[in-house]
């Protein structure tokens, strides 16, 4: 049917007319040529088949003519064949057309919300430039009548304050809302405090709870947070304990009788707990343990709960955890103990849930002008300006990444403390192993990991004996280590929110840290695999990859937008008093490209000729994966797909680019890719998910937005028809050979020599290309050195064959925590599998296998 639409209708009518020549033969469906099959604008078509339903019954009424003629009894079959055939040639264009309006409806359903949501950011962005979290929750702080205390000034007890934080905690003043938090707390107050990661809110009821003779109860989700709490107060002399499902008896007896001797007034000062940290469950399921409560209570020796990581409270919130909801028996049971809640991220939904788990009352005042009663509420602004963010072009092979990583950290953090975020347990062993490889001490931190070896590595962390952590997202949270100088992400991470929480471990004792990002386009198809069963996936996978392309506008910026458009957290949680939420930070990649970083293009024409492969992909029934797009668009690849229909297995998409699209894409891959990103974010293209035998893979198809562009034809997208599009492109300086290599020179001449960087050519042991369905064209090449070479090679013209890195892929990790150390006895290098982030193995694949040996998590290689 395709072809009969593409048919010109001079082509039509002079089809038929040899029709009715060679009376008796069938209507001919002829080929479209090339010059006709292009584009044509969905109006144009649906013009031209009234048009050609006109011209078509005219020539059937000469044929019909023709047949009646003498003779005419015999012609008749041959004419109801052809009558047939139109009526079925006319019934398929008239679906085609009812195709086509339907993408029109989408599209306009599409571009129905997109201006819902351009006129609810404009909104929303005139509002949250002026007004706080408070006002987000419909509370009117400056209506609220009453006497107001400002909790910033200076308190009878503010010297013996700071003289106890200097000699105590080492500190010599106060940062962010630290000194009002302390005074509200001194004062007996309900408070809640939202300070950014690394803020210094334990501060907050540490120093507090030394001046008082009864206990603080700290609830905190996690034992490695509490360990390292307890440790710091140890060093610093405070009494402190913790008491969780992993304290020995002995030790909870004695706990349990310190806790009764208190409650007595039994003990010596010097041997009250200041502090005990519980996790949740202690208090949700812990028989013992709330009588207990109960006598330092009735004692009056429970001076304050402190609910840490608050936002667990509320489902809302990114970390839930159903045990903080049990939390609304402490006002219940004591409700005369001040609670103060902690959080680094609280948007309003999460404030509301929070205060109504832990009944607190609506915090109406900030602690400038707070009433004598309710709930105090203070905030710092979510912007620290220490962080310098950049997103880094990644490199496509795994090492080449290697080398960048070790590049970055030898030039401008070989002496510094950081953290690499990795996507999945088997990413931080592998990049921890390369890069130990490189000379630099590692240590890896997983879920997989177990509870004894979390203290070593732990003091050597804290020792500087391991410099660099290679981790899941299950490190981090409430590790306090102030001078980690750099956090790196190694794939881009599942969301904003990720990015700014993980990265948001650096720098936390206010000095310049850097927070760099490596961005692929490609690795966006791996993540989505990995996130595909989780809720609202898609949108925040959607939201860092605008992140990571976005070359003009500052990284504090888009932080600030997404956060307020995201969570709702108030534009003006972002401003400081030397700098507006709105205004550059000044220090990010983005405020400091130059304006030749960077080169500015209408891309109609491309996006256009990606459209048309994509459409007439899915019309032909293959699938491509983002960078199969690219590179198929770019007519650097054969286009091996899957086809879409079960069964077929692997084939060619033997695609005509000059006919489909008029010629191939003029970008080089890296431009294509990042283009076939900004497509899908803004719904010219979209994902579609099929289910394989190793999992769930990602392809992209046309989306609902497509007919913008692809209702137009070549000519008319030349001539500037069609949306306005434009794509900032990033110029990339171009490297000398063997650069990456010079700062790791010692290694090379130990192990994984550069061949490149000593003049040689890279010998390849090449075998066939391995077929395997679609995306996993494998090749493992082995180098000289003995390690699989992972290059990729899309490049027809070098090389026939596409070549990928592969790994057997294993689960990404989300709640999960513990530290592991393990250690790998000296040996010869481990064989390891070329990696590439994006491609798990399929079951069925010639995977060569690895030794399955320990992974190096701490090295000293030195
Ligand atoms: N006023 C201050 N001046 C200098 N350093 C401080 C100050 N207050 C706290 N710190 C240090 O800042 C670091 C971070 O403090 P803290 O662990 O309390 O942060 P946090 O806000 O709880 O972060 P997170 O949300 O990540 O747990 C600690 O090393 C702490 O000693």
């Amino acid at each position: 049917m395709e072809e009969v639409l593409q048919m010109s209708l001079a082509e039509y009518e002079s089809s038929q007319a040899v029709a009715v020549e060679a009376e008796g033969s069938p209507l001919p469906m002829k080929k479209a040529s090339k010059g006709t099959r292009k584009s044509q604008s969905v109006f144009r078509k649906v013009e031209s088949s009234f048009k050609q339903e006109e011209s078509s019954s005219k020539s059937l009424d000469g044929a019909l003519a023709t047949s009646e003629s003498p003779g005419g009894r015999s012609a008749r079959p041959a004419l109801r064949d052809k009558l047939n055939e139109h009526l079925a040639s006319l019934d398929a264009e008239i679906q085609s057309v009812e195709e086509d309006l339907k993408k029109l409806a989408t599209l306009r359903e599409a571009l129905l919300d997109e201006r819902k949501e351009v006129i609810a950011k404009l909104q929303s962005a005139q509002k949250r430039a002026t007004i706080s979290p408070l006002d987000d929750m419909g509370l009117d702080i400056t209506r609220s009548a009453g006497s107001r205390i400002d909790y910033h000034t200076e308190y009878e007890w503010s010297d013996a304050l700071r003289g106890k934080m200097k000699a105590v905690f080492g500190i010599d003043n106060f940062r962010l809302c630290q000194h009002g938090v302390c005074n509200a707390n001194m004062d007996r107050r309900d408070i809640i405090c939202v300070m950014p990661t690394g803020g210094g809110k334990s501060l907050t009821y540490q120093l507090p709870a030394l001046f008082v003779s009864g206990c603080t109860l700290v609830i905190s989700p996690l034992i490695s947070l509490m360990n390292d709490q307890i440790l710091h107060l140890r060093e610093a002399g405070v009494e402190a304990v913790m008491f969780t499902s992993s304290t020995s008896k002995e030790e909870a007896r004695e706990i349990d009788n310190r806790l009764v001797a208190m409650a007595h007034g039994r003990s010596g000062s010097d041997a009250d707990i200041k502090l005990c940290y519980v996790t949740p469950e202690k208090i949700a399921k812990n028989k013992a343990f709330m009588p207990l409560l109960e006598k330092l209570y009735k004692a009056r020796k429970l001076e304050r709960f402190v609910i840490d990581e608050a936002h667990c409270v509320s489902e809302a919130g990114h970390d839930y955890r159903p045990d903080y909801q049990k939390l609304n028996v402490l006002r219940k049971v004591f409700p005369k103990v001040p609670i103060l809640a902690l959080s680094a991220t609280c948007p309003p939904k999460v404030m509301q849930d929070l205060m109504d788990v832990l009944q607190m009352k609506q915090p109406l005042h900030h602690g400038d002008r707070a009433g004598v009663d309710g709930t105090v509420y203070f905030t710092a602004p979510l912007y620290r300006k220490n962080l310098h963010y950049s997103v880094l072009p990644k490199p496509m092979s795994h090492k080449e990444m290697m080398n960048a990583m070790a590049d970055y950290i030898m030039k401008h953090h070989a002496d510094h403390s950081g953290i690499i975020y990795c996507l999945s347990k088997k990413d931080a062993e592998t990049v921890s192993e390369d890069l130990s490889e490189r000379r630099i001490k590692t240590g890896v931190y997983h879920a997989d990991i177990g509870d004894s070896q979390k203290e070593t590595l732990h003091q050597r962390w804290r020792q500087g004996l391991v410099k660099v952590v290679c981790a899941t997202i299950a490190f981090g949270l409430g590790i306090d280590k102030g001078d980690v100088r750099f956090v790196l992400h190694h794939t881009i991470p599942k969301s904003v929110q990720g990015l700014y929480q993980e990265s948001g471990r650096a720098g936390r004792d206010g000095h310049d840290a850097d927070c760099v990002l490596y961005y692929r386009p490609q690795d966006f198809t791996r993540l989505s695999q990995l996130t595909v069963q989780e809720k609202g996936s898609r949108a925040k996978i959607h939201d860092i990859l605008r992140f990571a392309q976005t070359l003009t506008e500052c990284r504090n910026i888009l932080f600030a937008k997404y956060f307020s458009s995201s969570s709702q957290i108030s534009m003006s949680s972002w401003s400081t008093e030397e700098k507006g939420a709105l205004e550059p930070c000044g220090h990010c990649d983005n405020c400091t490209r130059g304006s030749d970083g960077f080169v500015r293009r209408d891309v109609r024409l491309p996006a256009w000729q990606i459209l048309r492969v994509a459409e007439v992909a899915q019309q032909t029934g293959k699938r491509f994966t983002i960078n199969q797009l690219a590179s198929v668009a770019r007519g650097r690849s054969s286009g091996t797909s899957s086809a879409a229909s079960k069964g077929k297995g692997k084939e060619k998409a033997g695609m005509d680019l000059d006919e489909i699209a008029g010629g191939a894409v003029e970008l080089s891959n890296d431009d294509v890719e990042a283009l076939c990103v900004d497509m899908l974010i803004n719904g010219y293209l979209k994902e579609e998910y099929h289910s394989q035998s190793y999992g769930i893979n990602v392809y992209v198809v046309a989306g609902a937005k497509a007919v913008r562009l692809s209702r137009f034809s070549r000519e008319d997208i030349e001539q500037g028809k069609g949306p306005e599009m434009e794509y900032c492109f990033l110029k990339k300086s171009r490297k000398k050979k063997g650069e990456s290599i010079k700062s790791h020179k010692k290694t090379q001449a130990t192990g994984g020599e550069s061949l490149e960087a000593n003049g040689l050519k890279r010998r390849r042991l090449t075998r066939s290309p391995v077929a395997i369905d679609d995306p996993y064209d494998q090749i493992f090449d082995q180098d000289d050195t003995g390690l699989y070479t992972d290059d990729i090679d899309l490049n027809p013209r070098d090389d026939k064959r596409t070549k990928v890195e592969i790994e057997v892929e294993d689960e990404s990790e989300d709640e999960d925590f513990g530290w592991q150390m393990t250690l790998r006895g000296p040996g010869p290098p481990r064989k390891r599998l070329c990696t590439n982030t994006d491609r798990p193995v399929p079951s069925s694949s010639k995977a060569v296998l690895v030794d399955d040996e320990e992974v190096i998590c701490i090295t000293d290689s030195e």
